[in-house]
Protein backbone atom coordinates (compact mmCIF):
# COMPACT_ATOMS: atom_id res chain seq x y z
CA UNK A 1 0.00 0.00 0.00
CA UNK A 2 1.24 3.96 -0.93
CA UNK A 3 1.47 5.94 1.75
CA UNK A 4 -0.75 8.25 -0.49
CA UNK A 5 -3.58 5.67 0.72
CA UNK A 6 -2.91 5.62 3.58
CA UNK A 7 -3.66 8.92 3.62
CA UNK A 8 -6.76 8.71 2.06
CA UNK A 9 -8.07 5.85 4.59
CA UNK A 10 -6.63 8.35 7.37
CA UNK A 11 -8.46 11.03 5.62
CA UNK A 12 -11.93 9.18 5.48
CA UNK A 13 -11.71 8.25 9.41
CA UNK A 14 -10.94 11.87 10.58
CA UNK A 15 -13.63 13.10 8.62
CA UNK A 16 -15.81 10.07 9.94
CA UNK A 17 -14.66 10.32 13.95
CA UNK A 18 -14.88 14.22 13.65
CA UNK A 19 -18.24 14.83 11.56
CA UNK A 20 -20.36 11.95 12.61
CA UNK A 21 -18.88 11.41 16.10
CA UNK A 22 -17.36 7.76 15.81
CA UNK A 23 -15.13 6.40 18.39
CA UNK A 24 -11.55 7.01 16.64
CA UNK A 25 -9.60 3.28 18.39
CA UNK A 26 -12.76 1.12 16.95
CA UNK A 27 -12.51 2.89 13.62
CA UNK A 28 -8.68 2.39 13.17
CA UNK A 29 -8.69 -1.00 14.21
CA UNK A 30 -11.95 -1.45 11.78
CA UNK A 31 -9.66 0.33 9.30
CA UNK A 32 -6.42 -1.73 9.54
CA UNK A 33 -8.34 -5.05 9.17
CA UNK A 34 -10.31 -3.91 6.37
CA UNK A 35 -7.78 -2.50 4.11
CA UNK A 36 -4.88 -5.51 5.03
CA UNK A 37 -2.65 -2.16 6.17
CA UNK A 38 0.98 -3.37 6.77
CA UNK A 39 3.27 -2.78 9.84
CA UNK A 40 4.49 0.18 8.91
CA UNK A 41 1.59 1.60 7.65
CA UNK A 42 -0.32 1.10 11.06
CA UNK A 43 2.02 3.28 12.49
CA UNK A 44 1.58 6.07 10.16
CA UNK A 45 -2.10 5.60 10.02
CA UNK A 46 -2.55 5.71 13.91
CA UNK A 47 -0.07 8.33 13.97
CA UNK A 48 -1.99 10.61 11.38
CA UNK A 49 -5.30 10.13 12.90
CA UNK A 50 -4.41 10.19 16.68
CA UNK A 51 -2.28 13.29 16.14
CA UNK A 52 -4.50 15.34 14.19
CA UNK A 53 -7.14 14.47 16.43
CA UNK A 54 -5.45 14.94 19.30
CA UNK A 55 -4.22 18.60 18.15
CA UNK A 56 -7.40 19.58 16.28
CA UNK A 57 -8.08 22.93 18.19
CA UNK A 58 -4.87 23.97 17.60
CA UNK A 59 -4.45 23.04 14.11
CA UNK A 60 -8.18 24.70 13.68
CA UNK A 61 -6.08 27.92 15.42
CA UNK A 62 -3.09 27.53 12.65
CA UNK A 63 -5.71 27.18 9.95
CA UNK A 64 -8.05 30.23 10.54
CA UNK A 65 -6.03 32.92 9.17
CA UNK A 66 -5.08 31.28 5.72
CA UNK A 67 -9.23 30.00 4.83
CA UNK A 68 -11.83 32.82 4.96
CA UNK A 69 -14.56 31.05 3.18
CA UNK A 70 -16.78 27.89 4.27
CA UNK A 71 -14.97 24.32 3.30
CA UNK A 72 -16.69 21.58 3.15
CA UNK A 73 -15.71 18.93 6.13
CA UNK A 74 -13.66 16.67 4.51
CA UNK A 75 -11.14 19.38 2.72
CA UNK A 76 -10.64 20.93 6.30
CA UNK A 77 -10.13 17.51 7.39
CA UNK A 78 -7.28 17.19 4.71
CA UNK A 79 -6.29 20.73 5.78
CA UNK A 80 -5.73 19.64 9.30
CA UNK A 81 -3.73 16.53 8.45
CA UNK A 82 -1.30 18.17 6.57
CA UNK A 83 -0.55 21.03 8.85
CA UNK A 84 -0.27 18.29 11.36
CA UNK A 85 2.46 16.75 9.34
CA UNK A 86 4.10 19.90 8.54
CA UNK A 87 4.40 21.20 12.46
CA UNK A 88 4.56 17.74 13.90
CA UNK A 89 6.06 15.21 11.58
CA UNK A 90 10.07 16.09 11.22
CA UNK A 91 10.42 12.81 9.45
CA UNK A 92 7.92 14.18 6.29
CA UNK A 93 9.15 16.94 4.18
CA UNK A 94 6.72 20.20 3.23
CA UNK A 95 6.40 19.67 -0.36
CA UNK A 96 5.81 15.91 -0.02
CA UNK A 97 3.10 16.80 2.57
CA UNK A 98 1.96 19.50 0.02
CA UNK A 99 1.89 17.11 -2.74
CA UNK A 100 -0.27 14.05 -1.40
CA UNK A 101 -2.47 16.95 -0.32
CA UNK A 102 -3.20 17.97 -3.75
CA UNK A 103 -3.22 14.76 -5.41
CA UNK A 104 -5.61 13.63 -2.88
CA UNK A 105 -8.14 16.89 -2.63
CA UNK A 106 -7.91 15.99 -7.05
CA UNK A 107 -9.54 12.70 -6.45
CA UNK A 108 -12.01 13.36 -4.55
CA UNK A 109 -12.96 17.09 -4.89
CA UNK A 110 -12.59 19.13 -8.19
CA UNK A 111 -10.04 21.81 -9.71
CA UNK A 112 -10.84 24.26 -7.69
CA UNK A 113 -10.36 22.12 -4.91
CA UNK A 114 -7.18 21.10 -5.15
CA UNK A 115 -5.71 24.95 -6.55
CA UNK A 116 -7.27 25.63 -2.62
CA UNK A 117 -5.73 22.66 -0.97
CA UNK A 118 -2.55 24.00 -2.66
CA UNK A 119 -2.86 27.62 -2.21
CA UNK A 120 -3.30 27.47 1.63
CA UNK A 121 -0.63 25.25 2.18
CA UNK A 122 1.80 27.15 0.25
CA UNK A 123 0.46 30.39 2.11
CA UNK A 124 1.27 28.34 5.52
CA UNK A 125 4.52 27.25 4.34
CA UNK A 126 5.84 31.02 2.91
CA UNK A 127 4.13 33.04 6.27
CA UNK A 128 4.23 30.58 9.06
CA UNK A 129 1.87 29.76 11.57
CA UNK A 130 0.29 32.49 14.31
CA UNK A 131 2.24 32.57 17.66
CA UNK A 132 0.51 30.28 20.11
CA UNK A 133 2.53 32.43 23.00
CA UNK A 134 0.53 35.56 22.11
CA UNK A 135 -2.51 34.22 23.42
CA UNK A 136 -3.76 36.45 26.31
CA UNK A 137 -6.05 34.85 28.53
CA UNK A 138 -4.47 31.84 30.56
CA UNK A 139 -7.26 29.46 30.06
CA UNK A 140 -7.06 30.22 26.13
CA UNK A 141 -3.72 29.52 26.08
CA UNK A 142 -3.96 26.08 27.42
CA UNK A 143 -7.26 25.13 25.49
CA UNK A 144 -5.66 25.68 22.32
CA UNK A 145 -1.98 25.06 23.35
CA UNK A 146 -2.82 21.76 24.17
CA UNK A 147 -6.40 21.51 22.17
CA UNK A 148 -8.84 20.80 25.43
CA UNK A 149 -12.11 22.93 25.06
CA UNK A 150 -12.01 25.74 26.94
CA UNK A 151 -15.49 24.70 28.94
CA UNK A 152 -13.15 21.90 30.40
CA UNK A 153 -10.01 23.45 30.79
CA UNK A 154 -11.93 26.45 32.74
CA UNK A 155 -13.83 23.30 34.80
CA UNK A 156 -10.54 21.70 35.69
CA UNK A 157 -8.66 25.14 36.46
CA UNK A 158 -11.61 26.30 38.79
CA UNK A 159 -10.91 22.51 40.46
CA UNK A 160 -7.84 21.90 40.57
CA UNK A 161 -5.82 25.17 39.34
CA UNK A 162 -3.88 26.63 36.63
CA UNK A 163 -0.77 24.01 37.03
CA UNK A 164 -2.20 20.87 37.55
CA UNK A 165 -4.55 21.72 34.87
CA UNK A 166 -1.55 22.47 32.42
CA UNK A 167 0.52 19.21 33.20
CA UNK A 168 -2.59 17.32 32.49
CA UNK A 169 -3.41 18.73 29.28
CA UNK A 170 0.36 18.10 28.06
CA UNK A 171 0.25 14.75 29.54
CA UNK A 172 -2.64 14.53 27.53
CA UNK A 173 -1.14 14.18 24.14
CA UNK A 174 1.72 12.19 25.38
CA UNK A 175 2.01 8.31 23.24
CA UNK A 176 0.13 6.39 26.14
CA UNK A 177 2.12 3.85 27.90
CA UNK A 178 1.43 0.02 27.62
CA UNK A 179 1.21 -2.16 30.83
CA UNK A 180 0.40 -5.36 31.33
CA UNK A 181 -0.95 -7.58 33.96
CA UNK A 182 0.46 -11.31 35.12
CA UNK A 183 -1.97 -14.53 35.68
CA UNK A 184 -0.09 -15.06 39.07
CA UNK A 185 -2.22 -18.61 39.02
CA UNK A 186 0.04 -19.39 35.84
CA UNK A 187 3.33 -17.71 36.00
CA UNK A 188 4.98 -16.04 38.35
CA UNK A 189 6.29 -12.36 37.70
CA UNK A 190 9.92 -13.37 37.51
CA UNK A 191 9.07 -16.51 34.87
CA UNK A 192 6.97 -14.01 32.62
CA UNK A 193 9.59 -11.19 32.92
CA UNK A 194 12.15 -13.79 31.84
CA UNK A 195 9.93 -15.17 28.76
CA UNK A 196 9.14 -11.53 27.57
CA UNK A 197 13.09 -10.83 28.07
CA UNK A 198 13.64 -13.61 25.50
CA UNK A 199 11.18 -12.48 23.02
CA UNK A 200 12.93 -9.26 23.10
CA UNK A 201 10.27 -7.30 25.01
CA UNK A 202 11.67 -5.07 27.41
CA UNK A 203 9.64 -4.51 30.95
CA UNK A 204 9.64 -2.72 34.54
CA UNK A 205 7.81 -3.66 37.36
CA UNK A 206 4.77 -1.40 38.25
CA UNK A 207 4.62 0.37 41.01
CA UNK A 208 0.86 0.30 41.41
CA UNK A 209 -0.15 -3.53 41.37
CA UNK A 210 1.92 -6.53 42.02
CA UNK A 211 0.99 -8.34 38.68
CA UNK A 212 1.82 -5.23 36.83
CA UNK A 213 4.30 -4.79 34.24
CA UNK A 214 5.17 -1.67 31.78
CA UNK A 215 6.48 -2.39 28.45
CA UNK A 216 9.72 -0.41 27.95
CA UNK A 217 9.80 -1.64 24.16
CA UNK A 218 8.54 -4.33 22.03
CA UNK A 219 4.99 -5.20 21.57
CA UNK A 220 3.20 -7.56 24.40
CA UNK A 221 0.37 -8.49 21.93
CA UNK A 222 3.20 -11.00 19.87
CA UNK A 223 4.36 -12.73 23.11
CA UNK A 224 3.47 -16.34 23.62
CA UNK A 225 1.93 -15.61 26.89
CA UNK A 226 -0.68 -13.43 25.06
CA UNK A 227 -3.73 -13.92 25.62
CA UNK A 228 -4.07 -16.93 27.96
CA UNK A 229 -1.84 -15.74 30.67
CA UNK A 230 -1.16 -11.87 29.81
CA UNK A 231 -3.30 -8.99 29.84
CA UNK A 232 -3.21 -5.34 28.79
CA UNK A 233 -4.21 -3.05 31.22
CA UNK A 234 -3.40 0.53 32.14
CA UNK A 235 -1.39 0.53 35.27
CA UNK A 236 -3.47 2.79 37.59
CA UNK A 237 -6.37 0.64 36.09
CA UNK A 238 -4.50 -2.18 38.34
CA UNK A 239 -4.75 -0.50 41.15
CA UNK A 240 -8.71 -0.64 41.44
CA UNK A 241 -8.32 -4.42 42.18
CA UNK A 242 -5.29 -4.29 44.48
CA UNK A 243 -7.24 -1.50 46.67
CA UNK A 244 -10.18 -3.73 46.22
CA UNK A 245 -8.20 -6.46 48.53
CA UNK A 246 -10.71 -9.11 48.28
CA UNK A 247 -9.49 -12.86 49.38
CA UNK A 248 -9.67 -16.19 48.62
CA UNK A 249 -13.30 -17.37 49.55
CA UNK A 250 -15.01 -13.94 49.61
CA UNK A 251 -18.40 -12.98 47.77
CA UNK A 252 -17.69 -9.99 45.61
CA UNK A 253 -19.77 -7.90 43.70
CA UNK A 254 -18.57 -5.93 40.52
CA UNK A 255 -21.73 -4.17 39.56
CA UNK A 256 -20.40 -2.49 36.40
CA UNK A 257 -18.04 -5.12 34.94
CA UNK A 258 -17.06 -5.27 31.17
CA UNK A 259 -15.41 -5.65 29.39
CA UNK A 260 -13.97 -7.60 32.60
CA UNK A 261 -10.18 -5.80 33.40
CA UNK A 262 -10.86 -5.65 36.39
CA UNK A 263 -13.42 -9.01 37.54
CA UNK A 264 -10.42 -10.81 35.93
CA UNK A 265 -7.77 -8.93 38.27
CA UNK A 266 -9.90 -9.47 41.35
CA UNK A 267 -10.58 -13.09 40.34
CA UNK A 268 -7.16 -13.86 40.33
CA UNK A 269 -6.15 -12.11 43.34
CA UNK A 270 -8.71 -14.33 45.17
CA UNK A 271 -7.07 -17.38 43.89
CA UNK A 272 -10.14 -18.14 41.74
CA UNK A 273 -11.69 -19.11 45.18
CA UNK A 274 -15.28 -17.75 46.27
CA UNK A 275 -17.65 -15.91 43.94
CA UNK A 276 -17.66 -13.08 42.27
CA UNK A 277 -20.73 -11.59 40.86
CA UNK A 278 -20.02 -9.77 37.88
CA UNK A 279 -22.69 -7.73 36.29
CA UNK A 280 -23.73 -4.91 33.19
CA UNK A 281 -26.27 -3.52 31.46
CA UNK A 282 -26.14 -5.69 28.41
CA UNK A 283 -25.94 -9.65 27.32
CA UNK A 284 -23.73 -8.80 24.96
CA UNK A 285 -21.09 -7.12 26.86
CA UNK A 286 -21.26 -9.41 29.74
CA UNK A 287 -20.59 -11.82 27.02
CA UNK A 288 -17.09 -9.99 26.61
CA UNK A 289 -16.67 -10.47 30.45
CA UNK A 290 -17.24 -14.25 30.57
CA UNK A 291 -14.83 -14.71 28.04
CA UNK A 292 -11.88 -12.61 29.22
CA UNK A 293 -12.56 -15.10 32.14
CA UNK A 294 -12.74 -18.28 29.65
CA UNK A 295 -8.95 -16.93 28.31
CA UNK A 296 -7.85 -16.51 31.46
CA UNK A 297 -8.97 -19.97 33.16
CA UNK A 298 -11.00 -18.08 35.75
CA UNK A 299 -13.88 -19.86 36.85
CA UNK A 300 -15.38 -18.28 39.78
CA UNK A 301 -17.16 -15.64 38.19
CA UNK A 302 -20.77 -15.65 37.69
CA UNK A 303 -21.84 -13.54 34.94
CA UNK A 304 -25.33 -11.77 34.34
CA UNK A 305 -26.45 -9.08 32.12
CA UNK A 306 -28.52 -6.79 35.03
CA UNK A 307 -28.82 -3.06 35.82
CA UNK A 308 -27.69 -2.45 38.98
CA UNK A 309 -29.36 0.13 40.01
CA UNK A 310 -32.15 -2.92 41.23
CA UNK A 311 -29.74 -5.37 42.70
CA UNK A 312 -31.95 -5.16 45.89
CA UNK A 313 -34.44 -7.46 43.77
CA UNK A 314 -31.76 -10.12 43.28
CA UNK A 315 -30.09 -10.13 46.21
CA UNK A 316 -30.74 -9.94 49.93
CA UNK A 317 -29.44 -7.58 51.43
CA UNK A 318 -25.84 -7.22 53.39
CA UNK A 319 -24.55 -9.99 51.32
CA UNK A 320 -20.83 -9.05 50.15
CA UNK A 321 -17.63 -8.96 51.36
CA UNK A 322 -16.49 -6.89 48.65
CA UNK A 323 -18.11 -4.64 46.29
CA UNK A 324 -16.62 -2.84 43.54
CA UNK A 325 -17.95 0.07 41.45
CA UNK A 326 -15.83 1.06 38.54
CA UNK A 327 -18.85 3.34 37.70
CA UNK A 328 -19.99 5.03 34.43
CA UNK A 329 -18.24 8.13 33.94
CA UNK A 330 -17.16 11.11 31.31
CA UNK A 331 -13.99 9.30 30.80
CA UNK A 332 -11.86 12.46 31.09
CA UNK A 333 -8.74 10.73 32.07
CA UNK A 334 -8.37 8.47 29.31
CA UNK A 335 -7.98 11.23 27.13
CA UNK A 336 -4.61 9.58 25.65
CA UNK A 337 -6.13 7.13 24.17
CA UNK A 338 -9.56 8.14 22.89
CA UNK A 339 -9.19 11.98 22.13
CA UNK A 340 -12.61 12.42 20.48
CA UNK A 341 -14.52 11.93 24.11
CA UNK A 342 -12.42 15.39 24.77
CA UNK A 343 -14.79 17.10 21.70
CA UNK A 344 -18.00 15.51 22.13
CA UNK A 345 -18.46 15.25 25.95
CA UNK A 346 -20.44 18.04 27.34
CA UNK A 347 -20.73 19.30 31.11
CA UNK A 348 -24.30 18.15 31.53
CA UNK A 349 -22.77 14.43 30.05
CA UNK A 350 -21.07 15.15 33.09
CA UNK A 351 -24.10 15.69 35.82
CA UNK A 352 -25.94 13.38 34.12
CA UNK A 353 -23.57 10.62 34.64
CA UNK A 354 -22.92 11.71 38.51
CA UNK A 355 -27.21 11.19 38.26
CA UNK A 356 -26.37 7.31 37.26
CA UNK A 357 -23.59 7.00 39.57
CA UNK A 358 -25.69 8.28 42.82
CA UNK A 359 -28.32 5.52 42.13
CA UNK A 360 -25.58 3.22 41.62
CA UNK A 361 -24.19 3.51 44.97
CA UNK A 362 -27.47 3.99 46.17
CA UNK A 363 -28.02 0.54 44.84
CA UNK A 364 -25.22 -1.32 46.22
CA UNK A 365 -24.12 0.02 49.16
CA UNK A 366 -27.29 -1.77 51.13
CA UNK A 367 -25.61 -4.93 50.01
CA UNK A 368 -22.38 -4.14 51.94
CA UNK A 369 -22.21 -7.15 55.18
CA UNK A 370 -20.93 -5.41 58.07
CA UNK A 371 -16.89 -4.90 57.88
CA UNK A 372 -17.39 -5.18 54.57
CA UNK A 373 -16.15 -2.54 51.85
CA UNK A 374 -16.69 -0.80 48.83
CA UNK A 375 -14.64 0.87 46.35
CA UNK A 376 -16.09 3.26 43.95
CA UNK A 377 -13.89 4.30 41.10
CA UNK A 378 -14.10 6.45 37.51
CA UNK A 379 -11.56 6.98 34.80
CA UNK A 380 -12.21 10.59 34.65
CA UNK A 381 -11.12 13.71 36.36
CA UNK A 382 -13.51 15.13 37.73
CA UNK A 383 -14.60 16.54 41.34
CA UNK A 384 -18.62 16.07 40.51
CA UNK A 385 -18.15 12.66 39.61
CA UNK A 386 -15.62 11.61 42.24
CA UNK A 387 -15.28 13.80 45.82
CA UNK A 388 -18.28 15.37 46.00
CA UNK A 389 -19.99 12.36 44.85
CA UNK A 390 -18.43 10.26 47.88
CA UNK A 391 -19.38 13.28 49.84
CA UNK A 392 -22.95 13.44 49.24
CA UNK A 393 -23.39 9.45 50.14
CA UNK A 394 -21.50 9.84 53.25
CA UNK A 395 -23.81 13.01 54.31
CA UNK A 396 -27.09 10.53 53.29
CA UNK A 397 -25.80 7.14 54.67
CA UNK A 398 -24.15 8.30 58.64
CA UNK A 399 -24.05 4.31 58.32
CA UNK A 400 -21.34 4.06 55.91
CA UNK A 401 -17.45 6.05 56.49
CA UNK A 402 -14.51 6.27 54.80
CA UNK A 403 -11.93 3.51 55.11
CA UNK A 404 -9.06 4.58 56.69
CA UNK A 405 -6.93 2.13 55.93
CA UNK A 406 -7.27 2.44 52.61
CA UNK A 407 -4.79 5.30 52.15
CA UNK A 408 -2.46 2.97 54.35
CA UNK A 409 -2.57 0.73 51.85
CA UNK A 410 -1.88 2.77 49.02
CA UNK A 411 1.54 2.04 47.29
CA UNK A 412 4.30 4.46 48.36
CA UNK A 413 4.39 6.22 45.03
CA UNK A 414 0.51 7.30 45.51
CA UNK A 415 0.78 8.66 49.21
CA UNK A 416 2.47 11.95 48.58
CA UNK A 417 0.14 12.41 45.09
CA UNK A 418 -2.01 16.14 45.39
CA UNK A 419 -4.52 13.80 44.64
CA UNK A 420 -5.20 12.84 47.90
CA UNK A 421 -8.12 14.24 49.89
CA UNK A 422 -10.75 13.12 52.95
CA UNK A 423 -12.88 11.59 50.26
CA UNK A 424 -10.11 9.20 48.43
CA UNK A 425 -7.27 9.65 45.74
CA UNK A 426 -7.71 11.45 42.15
CA UNK A 427 -4.69 10.45 40.11
CA UNK A 428 -3.72 12.71 37.13
CA UNK A 429 -2.57 11.53 34.14
CA UNK A 430 0.37 13.08 34.20
CA UNK A 431 1.08 11.05 37.43
CA UNK A 432 2.30 7.71 36.27
CA UNK A 433 2.21 8.57 32.51
CA UNK A 434 -1.26 6.06 32.31
CA UNK A 435 -5.30 6.76 33.05
CA UNK A 436 -6.42 9.41 35.23
CA UNK A 437 -8.45 7.83 37.62
CA UNK A 438 -10.34 8.11 41.00
CA UNK A 439 -10.33 5.51 43.61
CA UNK A 440 -11.46 5.32 47.14
CA UNK A 441 -12.87 2.67 49.60
CA UNK A 442 -16.22 2.80 52.25
CA UNK A 443 -16.46 0.45 54.80
CA UNK A 444 -20.28 -0.11 56.37
CA UNK A 445 -19.53 1.24 60.56
C1 LIG B 1 -16.07 2.01 33.43
S1 LIG B 1 -16.97 0.78 32.64
C2 LIG B 1 -16.53 -0.65 33.55
C3 LIG B 1 -15.18 -1.21 33.21
C4 LIG B 1 -14.90 -2.55 33.89
N1 LIG B 1 -15.04 -2.47 35.30
C5 LIG B 1 -13.53 -3.09 33.54
O1 LIG B 1 -12.59 -2.92 34.31
O2 LIG B 1 -13.37 -3.68 32.47
C6 LIG B 1 -18.60 1.07 33.20
C7 LIG B 1 -19.59 0.02 32.81
O3 LIG B 1 -20.83 0.30 33.46
C8 LIG B 1 -21.85 -0.23 32.68
N2 LIG B 1 -23.14 0.32 33.19
C9 LIG B 1 -23.68 1.54 32.97
N3 LIG B 1 -24.85 1.66 33.60
C10 LIG B 1 -25.07 0.48 34.26
C11 LIG B 1 -26.13 -0.02 35.08
N4 LIG B 1 -27.19 0.73 35.37
N5 LIG B 1 -26.03 -1.29 35.54
C12 LIG B 1 -24.96 -2.06 35.24
N6 LIG B 1 -23.92 -1.62 34.48
C13 LIG B 1 -23.98 -0.38 33.99
C14 LIG B 1 -21.46 0.16 31.29
O4 LIG B 1 -22.09 -0.67 30.35
C15 LIG B 1 -19.94 -0.05 31.32
O5 LIG B 1 -19.59 -1.30 30.81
Amino acid sequence: MSKNSVREIGLKLLNQVGESGGFSHILINQAISNHDVSEKDKGLLTELVYGTLQRKLTLEYYLKPFVKKKTDPWVKWLLYMSIYQMVYLERVPDHAVINEAVTIAKKRGHRGTSGFVNGVLRNVQRQGLPNLESIKDPVEKISIQTSHPYWLVKRWVDMYGIQTTKDMCESNLEAKKISVRIQPLKNTLAEVEEILKEEGIETARSELSKQGLNIKSGNPLTSQLFPGNLTIQDETSMLVAEMLDAKPGMTVLDACSAPGGKTTHIAEKMNNEGVIYAYDLHHKKVKLVKEKAETLGLTNIHTSAQDSRHLQDIHATETFDRILLDAPCSGLGVLRSKPDIKYHKTENDIYDLAEIQGQLLDSVLPLLKPNGTLVYSTCTVDRHENEEQIKKLLDHHPDFEIDQNFFEQLPLSCRQLDGISDYGIQIFPQDFNADGFFITRIKRI
